[in-house]
């Protein structure tokens, strides 16, 4: 089998079998051509992805990318934190959260204190990286070629505090998001050191993005839960899970239906991620009352209305339409 169209229509074939599995993700770059075969909805035309590639996504709702940012520009990305944290620059509409577990004790200016940046759209050198044509190049095949970067963030897992308060519970994206198609949003996590078990990789469900969006709410953990950090509510421990480890620099693309997670950082050392979630600029935005997103929606305007002392007239659209920046092509209805 040497044509990339006929290796495709293969993959297409054996997607169709039950017993299709998880295979890892040839990462060779391969310049490939084809057509639009109607079980292709996750990924969309384009010359970059290896046909295995873009079946990988496919099947399982994220792909790996190793080695895809430079180690100069995550050096570059950790400095603007550590100054950020220093206190000694301020970012408008950023959000500076602290771990659950140590929110009520004083505040001391250093990344021990600070366990996720978010919203860094107004930060030039952080912003830097929702911008970086090796990431855009990857967005493209899956949202097309008008790109908005709607959600930032800059992940520090702290050395878990003894409660296990560094997990991140199992969850959807789009549980936060009111804009659609759905496959036309995809998040860009990049790995700042090496991500393992040990100090909290991602942890993800294969596939489970070909599902619908679940209930989201609080897990009940004793040692207590994160702001905001909703998980799936009935989720099944027992569902198998594959563990993303990754080195500096590594990236994975994943869907916002993918269920993921991060686990427990049980290491004295602050594991850093970057990410930004991509919207296509002709998304529209959706009313979520009536839906599971409800609970979300009412979070987050209580958070904006205590934070700006605004009432009901802004709304969780609102939220995202001042937060979103085009970083390619045109924004038509975002
Ligand atoms: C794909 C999307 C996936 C996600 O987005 S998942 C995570 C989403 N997270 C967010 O959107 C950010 C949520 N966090 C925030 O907005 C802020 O960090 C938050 C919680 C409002 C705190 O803001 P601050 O500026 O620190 O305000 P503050 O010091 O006055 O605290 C206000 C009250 O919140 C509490 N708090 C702070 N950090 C917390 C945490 N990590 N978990 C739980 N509670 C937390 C804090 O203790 C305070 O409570 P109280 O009013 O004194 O009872
Ligand atoms: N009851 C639960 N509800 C929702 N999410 C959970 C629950 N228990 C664990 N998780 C999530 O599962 C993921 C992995 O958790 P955890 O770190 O405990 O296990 P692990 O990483 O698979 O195992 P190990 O730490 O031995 O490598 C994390 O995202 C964690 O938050
Ligand atoms: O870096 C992590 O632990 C995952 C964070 C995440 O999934 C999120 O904030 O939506
Ligand atoms: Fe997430
Ligand atoms: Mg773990």
């Amino acid at each position: 089998m040497s044509r990339p169209a006929e290796r495709l229509r293969v993959i297409i074939n054996h997607l169709d079998r039950p017993s299709a599995g998880i295979r890892a993700a040839p990462t060779s770059a391969q310049t490939v051509s084809y057509g639009h075969p109607q079980r292709l909805r996750y990924t969309l035309d384009n010359d970059l992805l290896t046909p295995e590639q873009r079946l990988f996504y496919e099947e399982n709702g994220f792909l790996l990318i190793r080695n895809l940012v430079s180690k100069q520009d995550i050096d570059r990305f950790r400095r603007e934190f550590e100054r950020i944290c220093r206190q000694e620059i301020k970012v408008p509409g950023l959000v500076v959260m602290r771990d659950v577990a140590i929110a009520k004790s004083e505040f001391v200016p250093d990344q021990r204190a600070v366990s996720k940046l978010q919203d860094f759209q107004e930060d030039p050198e952080l912003f830097r990286y929702c911008s970086l044509p090796e990431i855009l190049k990857y967005v493209e095949c899956f949202i097309g070629p008008n790109i908005m970067a709607m959600h930032t963030m800059l992940i520090n897992k702290p050395p878990d505090a003894g409660k296990k308060t560094s997990r991140h519970p199992m969850h959807q994206d789009l549980h936060y998001f009111p804009f659609r198609p759905v496959d036309r949003i995809v998040c860009a996590w990049t790995a700042m050191e090496t991500v393992n078990r040990q100090n909290g990789c991602l942890v993800v469900l294969p596939g489970s993005h070909k599902g619908t969006l679940q209930e989201h709410d609080y897990p009940e953990w004793e040692g207590g839960v994160n702001k905001m950090y909703h998980g799936v509510r009935d989720y099944d421990p027992e569902h198998p899970r594959v563990h993303l480890e990754m080195e500096k620099g590594d990236t994975v693309f994943f869907h916002p239906l993918l269920i993921h997670g991060s686990g427990m950082n049980q290491t004295q050392g602050f594991r850093k991620a970057i990410s930004c979630h991509y919207a296509s600029g002709d998304c529209y935005y959706i009313d979520v009352k009536g839906t599971t997103q409800e609970n979300i929606e009412k979070e987050v305007k209580e958070i904006v209305a205590r934070k700006y002392a605004v009432g009901d007239e802004v709304t969780f659209k609102d939220t995202w339409a001042i937060r979103g920046r085009l970083v390619q092509g045109e924004r038509i209805s975002m």
